[in-house]
């Protein structure tokens, strides 16, 4: 039930029965919000009451969870950003991505105000590590608060480690990032880095980037980090202690995709299914680059021309706005399906026709087409997505294919590493194997006794305690 600034969202109940309740706080954009309502659906199922919150542009996600209460916040007005900027960062411009997190900030008073309101108390605050201002809103209620990653255990590592050291570092484009405490973590050249950080030292000090490195800063002082990934993925980083984290307990309870799966209802299926229905094991490349990323018109042109060439059955999701190639569709039209503006990917990952996913290396994609044991045809932009196809590069189930933001590669080259992929021989085969055995790995880990489902009763444990 959904509950505005003036309704309290349970407002004749109250926790004097010893029930939980917690706050999450996600941050509005499509990777970090339904990873984290994962989280919450898990932990309501576990008896605990949550409550999201959320600003009235991205309600409807919350909606669509019965068991997870929401708080609507107003969209707080920002000096930093220009006047009719959305509610969540879809098609965002990548030089407004620093001030509309910043400008988050001030949800802070709103949701300090709802929280003192609310007759059934706020026992415990989990927050996306992009929103760490909630720190000292759980100090101010005296409640633990969790500091939640949508991404790796290595991402949140490393992106605290910059956060930490940036007043040291310089503005050269040539440096080359290490991370001594992070075992085993590869050295990054400039480019390869997060846009946030990157933006921050060109830019100098600042308003914004005072708030930035505040909210990193804040994190570490959480009593733990909880992060949608494995140890089956990441063993190295999740059992031991991480200077660049505080030392601080790190719970890894995903894939969170999996976690929630038995409880999910049943997907809509999109027209491409009776297609996929008819198709060969793992014969079909899905293509996606994600929620953020908005392919340049020669990159859109690029893939079109290299899945055309390569003679693949593919499912390639667009955004509304994307122009692909005229005649495209129609040439293809026995071999290939276009979905305009939204997939029910988790879905098509797991149809045995799926062998393959053309991906940005967003996180979400990888954690769900390595769960589904569908390998990977990586090409990196921005963000953490370097970082993310170094770490499934290590477990070796993916096939580089082209990287950076503005790359736009040679179709002919994509066509053929894409025909090689699906045709089933030499090392693709080994790469299919290997993603295999990860996805049973990861089906382990949320199972029972598997360690992700120890870190989330760990988790349950700890918020379950209201004394
Ligand atoms: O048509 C679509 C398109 C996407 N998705 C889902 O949307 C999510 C996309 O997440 P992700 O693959 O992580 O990509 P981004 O949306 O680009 O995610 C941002 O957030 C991630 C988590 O922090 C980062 O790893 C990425 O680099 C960053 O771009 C996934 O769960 C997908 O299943 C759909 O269900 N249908």
């Amino acid at each position: 039930m959904p509950s505005s600034m003036d309704a309290p969202a349970e407002t004749n109940a109250s926790n004097g029965d010893g029930r939980a309740h917690v706050l999450v706080v996600p941050y509005p954009s499509q990777g970090h919000l339904v990873p984290l309502l994962d989280l919450a659906e898990l932990l309501a199922a576990r008896g605990l009451a949550l409550t999201a919150a959320v600003t009235a542009g991205n309600a409807p996600l919350v909606a669509a969870r019965s068991s997870v209460a929401m708080v609507v916040l107003p969209f707080p007005a920002s000096t930093f950003l220009p006047a009719g900027c959305g509610e969540n960062t879809k098609d965002l411009p990548a030089h407004l991505f620093r001030p509309f997190m910043a400008s988050l900030a001030a949800l802070r008073a709103p949701l300090l105000s709802w929280c003192k309101a609310q007759p059934r108390r706020v026992t415990a605050i989990i927050s996306d590590l992009f929103t760490g201002w909630t720190f000292p809103l759980a100090v101010e209620l005296g409640v633990p608060h969790v500091t939640f990653s949508p991404a790796s255990v290595h991402y949140l590592a490393t992106s605290h480690s910059l956060w930490r050291r940036m007043p040291t570092r310089r503005d050269d484009a040539d440096d080359a990032f290490a991370f001594p405490d992070v075992p085993g973590s590869p050295i990054f050249p400039w480019r390869h880095l997060s846009l946030l950080f990157r933006m921050h030292v060109a830019g100098g000090d600042d308003e914004v980037s005072d708030t930035i490195r505040q909210i990193f800063l804040w994190n570490l002082e959480s009593c733990c980090f909880v992060a949608n990934s494995s140890a089956a993925l990441e063993t190295a980083y999740v059992r031991d202690p991480l200077p660049d984290l505080a030392g601080k307990r790190v719970l890894a309870v995903g894939a969170l995709s999996e976690a929630v799966r038995t409880r999910a209802s049943p997907p809509a299926k999109p027209a491409a299914w009776a297609w996929l229905d008819a198709s060969d094991d793992g014969s079909v490349v899905y293509v996606s680059f994600g929620t953020q990323q908005a392919l340049l018109p020669a990159q859109v042109a690029c893939v079109a021309d290299a899945l055309a060439l390569s003679s693949a059955a593919f499912v390639w999701v667009v955004t509304s706005g994307t122009v692909l190639p005229k005649g495209f569709e129609a040439a293809t039209a026995s071999r290939g399906v276009v979905i305009r503006e939204w997939a029910p990917q988790v879905e098509i990952l797991r149809h045995r026709a799926v062998g393959w996913i053309l991906t940005h290396c967003g996180w979400n994609s990888m954690l769900e087409a390595a769960a589904s044991g569908v390998a990977m045809l990586t090409w990196p932009m921005a963000a953490d997505q370097f970082a993310n196809a170094w770490l499934f590069a290590k477990a070796g189930v993916v096939v580089p294919i082209a990287e950076g933001a503005d790359t736009v590669p040679d179709a002919g080259q994509m066509a053929s590493t894409i025909a090689v992929a699906v045709a089933k021989e030499g090392e693709s085969v080994a790469v299919r194997q290997r993603v295999v055995e990860l996805s049973r790995g990861l089906a382990a880990a949320v199972a029972e006794g598997g360690t992700s489902r120890r870190d989330l009763d760990e988790l349950v444990c700890m918020l379950s305690d209201v004394s």
